[in-house]
């Protein structure tokens, strides 16, 4: 244990903040009835990085919601404060404080520069390193483990290849900040998918990427979010129908791939403009490609030899004919639109779905290739499909195991719109607090994208790790975003954690922490939709049934493919008669 100096005594004023920075860290240290404290921390609230509290009655304010932190019986007050609070020594004047209560070691603490070689490693194989315990589908909890075992910086190497690997928060996040310049996304993870003909806004870099990204932006921004509303209206009360079709057999649901379904029917009308409607259809459906594409870009990004390319094995015989028919299918939309843009100028000025947006930008910039706006919709159909579906199921994978939880938010439901059958405008959504705390805290538990994987554009220093240009990054979010550090009981679902009121614990709460959505420029530009359709499916199906587990809860498992999804997830819907609840209100 090694104390550090952080400060001069007779730099702290009596009753207000003082700020030092140690180790990139912000330190706040504020000296009140004659004894000093050091605290770090965000706000709990937003996330907002506290810097310019004040005292008022002996508790520090945030500025901008006037938390105040350590106060237990305001009227803004929660149990819990955010901030960390550090013990400190005072000598000689001097302020010091204990080293090893930061994440860092105290050897980074006082700032000697550490290289990849310098990281520990768990431990591995001399010839193959970590490669055979990276198991394709649980690459997640093999970083975690790893994490256990080293610490939440740490280097692996498969079959020589080597890769630092952070679980670390504030890491990760200045990584995903210092993006496009800094980092890019993992070049070999790039290729993968320009290998298979997609080059659009999540494998671009560069003035490439930023013109992908404005384009995809502004078609998800939450004015055309909200605009979306009836589309994801009617496909919610199709699939509510699709559900009782479903409950009346009696059979237990595989509910991710109907969730699949609706969201694949949501994403391809906001992208094309042509409702799939997979869910009514069985079959040869585009969803049935969409799937085969993640579990291979998994397995590819962490071959030590690209054997696809010299000897095609059936999955990759499989992941071609996949590709070639959601390529028809796009194909087919984008001569569609362009008929209908040549039939229709007027709707250059207001385009009607992301693919018009796509050729009406393309007439402007004739290097905006056929192909750039093909890949730009197979972007989104992947990016917006497995991950908004993988989260609402895991969502029902702990709402079948809590009945309370369940009719709570269906309870929720009755008291904001009444006698409908799911909620009617974005107005009514925006007010399901509950129901958005449930779809928050499996966001956290579950987040459907586990891993990142990133690359140095150039050398670079980050808390202390000078980063070699080309250095490959794997990050893990979901330690931190479970950690108790982090959240009092990390490991558990309680949603009422994300609710200004009612949330039983006075342990850590800090949203900062989640990263599901990514962080930076290059953060998910799809997050407004994918919580529209969260909260619209999480209401609807409470709303009208009793969901419960169908198979043991230990029997699901997480499925590392990209995205990270329930496998072995079974449910049992039970169609709700309202009457039930009605007079369960009233009495
Ligand atoms: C719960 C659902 C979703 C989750 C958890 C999620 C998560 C993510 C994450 C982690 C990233 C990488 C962010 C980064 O690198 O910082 C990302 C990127 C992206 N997401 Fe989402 N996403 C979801 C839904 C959607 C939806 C519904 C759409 C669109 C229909 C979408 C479109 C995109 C696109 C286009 C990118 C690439 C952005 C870029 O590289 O600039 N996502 N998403
Ligand atoms: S930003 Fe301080 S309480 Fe919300």
């Amino acid at each position: 244990m090694k104390p550090i100096q952080i400060a001069k005594r007779s730099d702290i004023q009596t009753d207000q903040l003082h700020e030092v920075i140690l180790n990139e860290q912000r330190i706040l240290l504020l000296e009140h009835e004659n004894s000093i404290k050091a605290f770090q921390g965000n706000c709990p609230h937003e996330g907002t990085p506290l810097i310019e509290g004040h005292i008022e009655k002996g508790h520090i304010v945030c500025p901008m919601h006037h938390w105040k932190f350590s106060c237990q019986d305001g009227k803004h007050t929660r149990k819990r404060a955010c901030l960390k609070s550090y013990p400190i020594k005072i000598e000689d004047g001097n302020i010091f404080i204990d080293a090893s209560l930061f994440e860092e070691t105290p050897e980074t603490i006082t700032n000697k520069t550490k290289t990849l070689k310098d990281l520990p490693t768990p431990k591995g194989d001399f010839i193959v390193g970590h490669l055979h315990q990276f198991n394709v589908e649980n690459k997640h909890r093999a970083i975690e483990k790893w994490s256990e075992e080293v610490g939440n910086i740490f280097r692996v190497h498969f079959v020589g290849k080597p890769f630092l690997v952070s679980t670390n928060p504030d890491f990760n996040k200045k990584v995903l900040k210092a993006r496009p310049e800094k980092f890019r996304r993992l070049s070999k993870m790039t290729d993968i998918i320009e290998e298979i003909g997609v080059k659009g806004v999540f494998n671009a870099e560069g003035e490439t990427w930023k013109k992908h990204r404005k384009l995809t932006s502004e078609a998800l921004n939450m004015k055309n979010v909200k605009g979306f509303f009836p589309i994801i209206s009617q496909t919610t009360e199709r699939f509510l129908n699709k559900l009782k079709r479903l409950e009346a057999t009696g059979d237990p649901i595989d509910i991710q791939q109907e969730m699949m379904r609706y969201t694949v029917d949501i994403t391809t009308v906001i992208a094309f403009g042509y409702p799939m409607n997979t869910i009514d259809h069985d079959g040869d459906v585009i969803q049935e490609h969409l799937e085969k594409v993640f579990p291979m870009i998994n397995e590819r990004i962490t071959a030590p030899i690209p054997l696809w390319r010299y000897l095609k094995l059936k999955k990759d015989k499989e992941l071609d004919h996949a590709v070639a028919e959601i390529e028809a299918t796009v194909n087919h939309f984008i001569n569609e639109a362009k008929g209908r843009l040549e039939n229709n100028p007027e709707l250059k000025e207001n385009p009607t779905n992301f693919l018009e947006a796509l050729l009406v930008e393309q007439e402007k910039d004739k290097n905006f290739s056929d192909h750039a706006v093909y890949s730009n919709v197979f972007s989104l159909l992947m990016a917006g499909e497995d991950t908004t579906s993988n989260s609402v199921s895991w969502a029902l994978y702990y709402l079948g195991q809590q009945p309370e939880m369940v009719k709570k938010i269906r309870e929720e439901a009755f008291e904001i719109y009444g006698d409908g059958l799911f909620p009617p405008n974005n107005e009514t959504l925006g007010k399901l607090k509950y129901t958005e705390a449930v779809a928050m805290e499996a966001l956290r538990l579950k987040p459907v994208a586990p891993n990142m994987f990133h690359q140095a554009n150039e050398d670079i220093e980050i808390n202390g790790i000078h980063i070699e240009k080309d250095t490959s990054i794997i990050f893990q979010i979901q330690v931190s975003q479970t950690d108790e550090k982090y959240f009092a009981h990390g490991e558990s679902f309680v949603p009422e954690r994300w609710l200004k009121e009612g949330c039983p614990f006075s342990g850590p709460h800090s949203p900062d922490i989640i990263k599901v959505f990514g962080a930076g420029p290059r953060f998910c530009p799809g997050k407004n939709l994918a919580m529209h359709e969260m909260i619209m499916a999480l209401s609807m199906i409470c709303k009208n049934f009793d969901v419960a587990l169908a198979v043991k809860p230990e029997e699901v498992r997480e499925v590392f493919a990209f995205s990270m999804y329930p496998g072995n997830l079974y449910i049992n819907l039970k169609e709700h008669s309202y009457q039930d609840t009605r007079s369960s209100i009233l009495s």
